[in-house]
């Protein structure tokens, strides 16, 4: 899950997109990137780091205009090589900028396809540069000097007929105006809102509402799934359904841990449907185990704390903060490799021995994936005296790998794979485990929109709401992008010219 953001605006744009960069800066933290259009002419800055790294003031004072986009990455396709940071460029048809969140399942067919077929030339392995190649092929089919709406939308059509997996993207097309949209299954998300000002009203389309919150924007709404909206340069706004048979089924792992919990996501907070978590898994530890004898609750922070507190009131038991967090360490589950994101858990998270001395505690995390947080912190809560340590996870069994844009390629690095909880408790080192049921989980999201019948829960049943998901494109992933794998690619990351990492020709 990459971060995006767009902004049609009256006056310069640079300050308020990196705001809203540094806004969605937890869906993302190894590249950032901003373009701006000055009628037309295109001011592109992108690196990897974090946005307060890429961006000095010499970078902002040159991206000027009054429309732009921006993004922050972190990698589910090819690497983690500045190359493929965002937003990706193409020349023709007009200039067209793109920044994605998500991931193409059918990238190698799309490649052949505009290779062979488009007469297109994609550069690096990034699916979101492939998706940008498919979308200008379909505008450029139009032959028109001048795109109207009709043109935009029917590209966006092609689009949807072309591109398989989850997408929520933006595409800046240089002098006319700005286009947002969303797959037609509406996994990944996307919200888009207004702010008047004295010059006229401006707009923002972004991965999460906080954006739009924290500039000063008022929601309109998020975009339906097959849904696209265009606003012109000079801030007239059109939106269509580009989809033949649209299919609302979200993603469920944003309610779990992607979002800020002050995100309202398709109409539900995610911050209730997180204490809503914490409620039905106090039930189920109430059935399993009435006698816990449970002293205090501790929340792995961040994430877990909103589940954590209403879990604890549920159960009548004690909230106690007794890991302190060094608030300069980014999230440890969206950094690139094993090594890394295990050194990190140490350095972020420090034990308060009070807290724990001599207590039965139970620790609470929205999720257990990798299972690198969790061993490490049930094996500081003994160092810090506590008599048992029970863990529950906010969130059912990791079993499986996702293909919509979190990067979960290899089942066989997920704790939970053909592992029973017991196993799991074992391995993780906790006297008992309990995770929540995915009937609670859903219903806990649910019950925030209720017109929503369907999400996409593939990490937890292997069940890809695409219906194409296949063993061996799974097998495909699973070889390619493994943390094994991914260590063995050398990216130098110096800008060239035009460049690309290394990586085997296609
Ligand atoms: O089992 P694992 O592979 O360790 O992954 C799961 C952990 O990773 C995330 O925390 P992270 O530190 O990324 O972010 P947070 O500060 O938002 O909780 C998540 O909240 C879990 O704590
Ligand atoms: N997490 C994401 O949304 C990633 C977007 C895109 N697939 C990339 O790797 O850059
Ligand atoms: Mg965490």
């Amino acid at each position: 899950m990459c971060g995006i953001v767009g902004i049609v605006g009256k006056s310069n744009v640079n300050q308020a997109l990196y705001d809203a960069l540094t806004v969605l800066q937890h869906r993302g933290q190894d590249a950032a990137g901003i373009v701006t259009c000055d009628r037309d002419r295109l001011f592109l800055r992108k690196e990897n780091g974090l946005v307060r790294d890429v961006f000095h003031q010499r970078h902002m004072q040159r991206l000027v205009g009054t429309m732009g986009l921006g993004h922050v990455r972190y990698p589910t396709a090819g690497s983690s090589t500045s190359a493929e940071a965002q937003p990706f460029y193409v020349n023709s048809p007009y200039g067209i900028t793109l920044a994605h969140n998500g991931n193409l399942t059918n990238v190698e067919q799309l490649s052949k396809e505009l290779y062979e077929a488009d007469l297109r030339h994609v550069n690096t392995n990034s699916d979101s540069e492939v998706l940008l190649n498919v979308f200008a092929h379909e505008l450029a089919r139009e032959r028109k000097l001048r795109p109207t709406e009709e043109d935009i939308f029917k590209a966006v059509r092609g689009v949807h007929e072309r591109c398989r997996g989850g997408y929520a993207a933006l595409a800046m097309v240089t002098g006319y105006g700005l286009v947002g949209f969303r797959d037609p299954n509406g996994i990944r998300p996307i919200v888009y809102g207004k702010r008047e000002t004295d010059e006229g009203t401006e707009y923002m389309v972004a991965s999460e509402s906080v954006a739009l919150d924290a500039l000063g924007f008022e929601v309109i709404r998020d975009l339906a799934p097959g849904e696209a909206v265009y606003i012109t340069e000079d801030g007239r706004i059109f939106t269509r359904q580009c989809a033949d048979n649209p299919k609302y089924a979200p993603c469920i792992f944003e309610h779990v841990y992607l979002a800020r919990p002050d995100s309202i996501i398709d109409g539900i907070l995610v911050y209730k449907a997180r204490l809503r978590m914490g409620e039905k898994l106090a039930e189920k530890i109430l059935r399993e185990r009435p006698d816990h004898g449970i002293d205090v609750v501790i929340p792995i922070p961040d994430t877990s704390r909103t589940s954590a507190v209403e879990l604890a009131n549920r159960l009548g038991v004690k909230f106690r903060e007794g890991f302190v967090k060094n608030r300069y360490i980014g999230r440890t589950f969206i950094m690139p490799g094993q090594a890394a994101r295990k050194k990190s858990v140490r350095q972020k998270l420090n034990a308060i021995e009070l807290e724990f001395r001599g207590k039965n505690v139970l620790l609470v995390d929205d999720s257990i994936v990798r299972g690198t947080t969790c061993r490490q912190i049930i094996q500081m809560a003994r160092e810090a005296g506590a008599k048992n340590v029970y863990f529950c996870s906010a969130a059912p069994e990791v079993r499986y790998p996702n293909v919509y844009g979190i990067d979960m390629p290899s089942a066989h690095e997920l704790i939970a794979h053909n592992r029973t909880v017991d196993e799991v408790a074992e391995l993780i080192g906790a006297d008992w485990l309990i995770y929540q049921d995915l009937g609670d989980l859903v219903d806990a999201v649910r019950e925030g929109n209720p017109a929503i019948t369907q999400f996409d829960c593939s990490v937890f049943d292997g069940n890809y709401v695409t219906g194409d998901v296949n063993e061996f494109y799974l097998g495909q992933i699973e070889r390619s992008r493994n943390d094994a794998a991914r260590s063995m690619v050398n990216v130098d990351n110096e800008v060239m010219g035009l460049h690309n990492d290394g990586g085997e020709p296609k």
